[in-house]
């Protein structure tokens, strides 16, 4: 959840007053409206009322103790530099130093050189001057020379002397423009708070040095030009634009506008933006653009997620601090639920914002996709334990990999194939295709409706869904003969095309989505998608559709540690989500399994028992020896537990029982128009006796 700050929430007193005359008719009391401070320019952040409860607070608290930690983090960081502030500080005396000191010392010496050249000049005008034997009118001439130099040189000592008092006095000046605040702020802190006063004088003085000091010798100013948000960095308006600039999704001289402030979600998981691209530029370079943004936040691929606003060049950024998805799953909703209603959308996953992922199913089919381990299976299991929940739903299941997967759903299917049986899935088909389809059809003739509804559930137990699901459709395909292919390619399209308005979902899982996994044609009206890891790009757009990856939705960077993550495209959202599903344990899929086996039972929906014929014992008796065969004896032994008439007299010799059984079993087989002939076989000790081989069975 992120704290919302839209402005134009706040109230606007114009609309207030309107709308209070149009309510308030003459004669009749004004109503009473309540008051909220208002917003007058529109530009104070709502603060939602949840952060003043008890939580809320708690949630402060916590996000405050988590940003007091990461800005001393950076702080630190900061002090080994030359932005550090004792190197701030130490510039700021230095300077200051400097500035009282002033540039007058340069005026000062340059009068003491006058001073020392004139006396100079003088010496030697008088050494000239002090000659013997020389003319009268030379002598004359030389003594004024020298009164001249003298006179010049008191001149140049009284210039430097006069220089002297005034650099002294204009340093004066400036040293008690310096000192006077210094001196005030700290007699002032002592005099009125003590020492504690002292201490924060001293720490405002050494502010005011640190800001005197705060350009480097170079003159720059510090700045978070290489703040990341993985090195612990909060996000702001000008690491958004710089990172954007070097991702090149924006030009050196654009800016992205921020929609919002650059928020830390409520949880403290996240930093979310809604940010507006500058003109021309389409929000599919920003979305393409994940490995490059992420670069320039300093965190991973994965911690990067964009979406796509109402808006061509609008896009809510979000960056979490850590790779999501990477903790326990969360807790399915449907451990707790009593019933499930299909009618309603069911929750399938969660967002990494939090958000509950719910898809409605009436008029959907879906393709799970992904490789080995993605975690399909358990993503595929929401709507099939979803539908289990709900008693108007038949399930209908075959898994091509013959994995276990589906066996608990075996007491609840209408029909099931678990064993990849090409002949099995057929039969599965032709029955919906022959039987439940007619009959669904007929119904909404009944009523003279287009298509199934809620409504129409209520009035006739007629109307149920029906759920197709089906693991490794290639599976089927590379076991089946050309005949079966054509034929299965034929009932999964009509039964898939036709059967959307009579509530038959048909549901497709693959671990390589191409072609052959589920055929072009079927795939591309599958409606809703669910992307698991990939190993390529391309399998990524197999499943949500050409051009998905180069958009920023790229089921390859999903990371193996990420369990269960995958893309979810449904028919509500256009763009695909980042989700983990719910994952139910074997021990949950079959508690949950129970409880709508009870919901079956007491509804009177169970399907109806399999006739097991006299061939299923016998295969199930020589199943049983792990041998793959048996001794007649053993299998009459097995057919005495299931069948009484197979169980031995009390005076009945061994041959005369084997005779009677032998005849028997022949008989049952007979009248089911098998033959099956006895053959020399191996009993457990390694002799030979005659008995039955399971592959003469098959
Ligand atoms: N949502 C999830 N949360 C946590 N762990 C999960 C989740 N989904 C799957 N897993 C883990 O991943 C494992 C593999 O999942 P799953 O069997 O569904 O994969 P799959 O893609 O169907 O594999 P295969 O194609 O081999 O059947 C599960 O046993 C489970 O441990």
């Amino acid at each position: 959840m992120s704290i919302e700050t839209t402005p134009s929430s706040a109230p606007d007193p114009e609309w207030e007053r309107v709308v209070a005359s149009y309510l308030n008719t003459p004669g009749e009391a004004p109503v009473e409206k309540q008051t909220t401070s208002v917003d007058l320019m529109g530009d104070t952040p709502l603060t939602p009322a949840w952060t003043k409860t008890r939580a809320g607070w708690k949630n402060r608290a916590e996000l405050g103790a988590v940003n007091t930690a990461r800005s001393f983090r950076k702080w630190l960081r900061r002090q080994a530099t030359e932005h550090g502030h004792a190197s701030q500080i130490g510039r700021g005396l230095r300077r200051t130093f400097l500035w009282v000191q002033g540039t007058e010392g340069a005026q000062v010496t340059a009068a003491r050189h006058e001073v020392q050249q004139a006396q100079r000049d003088y010496k030697a005008a008088k050494w000239a001057h002090d000659r013997r034997l020389m003319p009268g009118k030379e002598k004359d001439k030389r003594r004024r020379e020298m009164e001249g130099a003298f006179a010049d040189s008191v001149s140049a000592m009284s210039k430097y002397r006069s220089a002297q008092r005034d650099a002294r006095m204009r340093r004066a000046v400036r040293g008690v423009a310096a000192l006077t605040p210094i001196a005030g702020v700290e007699g002032a802190g002592l005099h009125l708070l003590g020492a504690p006063g002292g201490f924060a004088a001293t720490a405002a003085t050494l502010a005011a040095f640190a800001l005197v000091g705060r350009r480097t010798t170079a003159g720059e100013l510090y700045t978070d030009r290489d703040a990341k948000i993985g090195d612990g960095d909060r996000m702001t308006d000008e690491m958004v634009n710089r990172v954007y600039r070097s991702a090149k999704v924006i030009g050196a001289e654009d800016v992205v506008k921020l929609l919002s402030p650059c928020t830390l979600t409520a949880d403290g998981s996240a930093w979310e933006v809604r940010l507006e691209l500058p003109d021309g530029i389409p929000a599919s370079k920003a979305l393409g653009a994940t490995a490059q943004l992420a670069n320039g936040f300093g965190v991973s691929v994965q911690q990067v997620s964009q979406t796509k606003g109402a808006r061509e060049d609008w896009i809510t950024l979000r960056v979490t601090l850590k790779v999501p998805f990477t903790g326990r799953p969360k807790r399915g909703p449907l451990l707790t639920a009593e019933k499930v209603n299909l009618w309603e959308p069911v929750p399938m996953a969660v967002s990494e914002r939090g958000d509950v992922m719910a898809v409605e199913w009436f008029e959907k089919t879906a393709l799970f996709g992904g490789e080995p381990g993605s975690g399909k299976s358990a993503a595929a299991n929401n709507p099939l334990l979803s539908a289990a929940m709900d008693v108007t739903a038949d399930l209908y299941l075959a898994d091509g990999k013959g994995g276990f997967d589906l066996s608990p759903f075996e007491p609840i299917a209408q029909m099931i194939d678990t064993d990849g049986d090409p002949e099995r899935l057929l039969a599965i088909l032709r029955h919906v295709w022959d039987v439940v389809l007619p009959e669904l059809k007929q119904t909404v003739k009944d009523h003279r409706v287009r298509k199934f509804s809620e409504a129409l559930a209520a009035q006739d137990e007629r109307v149920r869904f029906t759920i197709l699901f089906i693991d490794e459709w290639a599976s089927y395909m590379a076991a089946a003969s050309p005949e079966q292919q054509k034929e299965l390619d034929r009932l999964l399209r009509l039964i898939t095309q036709q059967g959307r308005a009579y509530a038959v979902i048909v549901i497709c899982a693959t671990q390589k989505p191409d072609s052959n996994a589920v055929p072009t044609g079927i795939r591309d009206i599958l409606s809703t998608r669910w992307a698991g890891r990939c190993m390529t790009p391309e399998a990524s757009d197999t499943i949500l559709g050409k051009g998905r990856a180069s958009a920023g939705y790229n089921a390859q960077r999903i990371l193996k540690s990420q369990r269960g993550v995958g893309y979810l495209q449904t028919g509500e959202t256009s763009e695909p989500v980042l989700t983990q599903s719910y994952f139910y344990t074997d021990e949950e899929v079959e508690a949950i399994l129970r409880r709508a086996y009870e919901l079956r039972q007491r509804a009177g929906v169970l399907p109806a028992e399999p006739e097991v014929t006299i061939l299923d014992h016998l295969r199930k008796s020589i199943a049983s020896t792990g041998r793959g065969e048996a001794t007649r004896a053993e299998v009459f032994a097995y057919l005495a537990g299931v069948d009484g008439r197979y169980k031995r007299g009390d005076d009945e010799s061994d041959g005369r029982y084997g005779a009677r059984v032998g005849k028997l079993l022949k008989d049952s087989l007979d009248a089911a128009g098998i033959t099956i002939d006895a053959v020399k076989v191996s009993t457990v000790d390694g002799r030979e006796s005659r008995g039955f081989r399971l592959e003469d069975l098959q």
